[in-house]
C-alpha cells in the first residue's frame, strides 16, 4: 500500500478531532465562501449546505473573489468571506482574503496550517490537525475542512459519522478494482450540497489517475454530456435524498447505453446506501472516492505519491 493509501485509510481519527473544532458563526448578510482547486470544490458544497441551513452564501474561485467580486456579489457590503486552504498558503485563496480586509469584510480562514499566510491574513482562524504524511493529493485534509464547512452551516454531526464512512469505505473496496476494469471515461453526478463532491470526485480522479472525468448535475446530464456514454463509460451517482427518484432514471438512462454505476443513496450497478442529510452523506462519500482515484491510478500505473505537474501549493510567481 503506498503513502496515499494509507493516508486516506487513516483519516478518520482526524475527523474526531475536527468534529471538536469551535467555528465562528455564519454572516447575516452573504458568505462568500472561496478557495482554488479541491478547496473551491469543497466550498460549493459548503455553500450549499450554508443556504440549505437558512445562511445566505456563493462559492467563488479564490482568484475570482480577488479580482473581480462584482462579477459574482452585486452588493459586497458587510458580507463575510470563509477561505478554505490545507496550506494557507494558495496565492489567489490568500489574495481573497487580503483584498476582502482591505475592503473591510470580515474574513475567516479554514486551513491546517496555523502558521501560514492565510492565517495571518484572516481575522478568525479555524485550525484543523491532519495527517502529518498526507502528500500532494489532498485527501484527509478535504474531509476535515468540508466537515468544518458543514458544522458551520449548522449541520449536527457526531463521531457516527466516522465510523459510517469507514464503513463504507472498506465494504465499497472490497469491489472497486473489480467494478473499473475496462472503463475509461468517468463521470461523477450530483445534485445541491452533493454537486461539489461531484466535483472534487471528478478532480481526484483526474490528478490521481491522469484520466478525464467530468462531474454534472444529475439532469443536466441528459442535455448533451450523456452522447459520449458507452461500454467505457463509469459513472458515479451521488444522490440527492429528495430527489432520488427522477435521479435513477437518469441512472436507467446511462445503464441502458453501456455505463457502469456505482450509486450512493439509491440504485446502481453496486449501491450504498448513506445517512438521509445531506451533509453525513457528503462525508461518508468522499473517502470512497479518494480510494477510487487511486485504484484507477493502480489500474493504469499512475503514482499517486508524485502526480504529474502537481505540486503540494501553488504560489504564484
Ligand atoms: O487548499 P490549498 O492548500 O489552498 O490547495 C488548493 C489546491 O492546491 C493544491 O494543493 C495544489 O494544486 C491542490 O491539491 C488543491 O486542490
Amino acid at each position: 500500500m503506498n503513502v496515499t493509501e494509507r493516508v486516506i485509510r487513516e483519516q478518520f481519527p482526524f475527523w474526531t478531532d475536527a468534529l471538536t473544532l469551535d467555528l465562528p458563526v455564519p454572516g447575516t448578510k452573504l458568505n462568500v465562501i472561496v478557495g482554488c482547486g479541491t478547496s473551491f470544490y469543497l466550498a460549493l458544497s459548503i455553500a450549499a449546505a450554508f443556504n440549505a441551513q437558512g445562511h445566505q452564501a456563493i462559492a467563488v474561485p479564490g482568484a475570482e473573489w480577488a479580482r473581480r467580486p462584482r462579477n459574482y456579489a452585486a452588493d459586497e457590503a458587510d458580507a463575510t468571506v470563509v477561505a478554505l486552504s490545507r496550506s494557507g498558503e494558495s496565492s489567489e485563496t490568500v489574495q481573497a482574503v487580503e483584498e476582502s480586509r482591505k475592503r473591510g469584510l470580515r474574513t475567516i480562514a479554514i486551513t491546517c496550517e496555523k502558521d501560514s499566510s492565510i492565517a495571518r491574513a484572516a481575522e478568525t482562524v479555524v485550525y484543523a490537525r491532519t495527517h502529518p504524511d498526507e502528500g500532494i493529493v489532498m485527501t484527509v485534509s478535504a474531509s476535515l475542512m468540508l466537515m468544518a464547512g458543514f458544522r458551520m452551516a449548522g449541520f449536527s454531526l457526531d463521531a457516527g459519522i466516522a465510523r459510517t464512512a469507514e464503513t463504507l469505505m472498506q465494504r465499497a473496496d472490497a469491489d472497486l478494482a473489480r467494478i473499473i476494469r475496462n472503463r475509461s471515461h468517468f463521470v461523477y453526478l450530483g445534485a445541491g450540497v452533493q454537486y461539489g463532491l461531484a466535483t472534487e470526485g471528478a478532480l481526484k480522479l483526474q490528478e490521481m489517475s491522469l484520466s478525464t472525468s467530468q462531474a454534472f448535475h444529475p439532469m443536466e446530464y441528459r442535455h448533451g454530456p450523456i452522447s459520449l456514454v458507452d461500454e467505457t463509460s463509469f459513472v458515479v451517482m451521488i444522490y440527492n435524498h429528495a430527489t432520488a427518484a427522477e435521479e435513477a432514471k437518469v441512472v436507467s438512462d446511462v445503464q441502458s447505453k453501456g455505463a457502469f454505476v456505482l450509486a450512493f443513496g439509491g440504485p446502481g450497478d453496486l449501491s450504498f446506501d448513506l445517512p438521509a442529510d445531506d451533509a453525513g452523506r457528503a462525508l461518508a462519500a468522499l473517502p470512497v472516492l479518494q480510494l477510487l482515484g487511486e485504484r484507477v491510478a493502480q489500474m493504469k500505473g499512475a503514482d499517486t505519491e508524485a502526480p504529474r505537474h502537481l505540486n503540494k501549493v501553488v504560489v504564484l510567481a
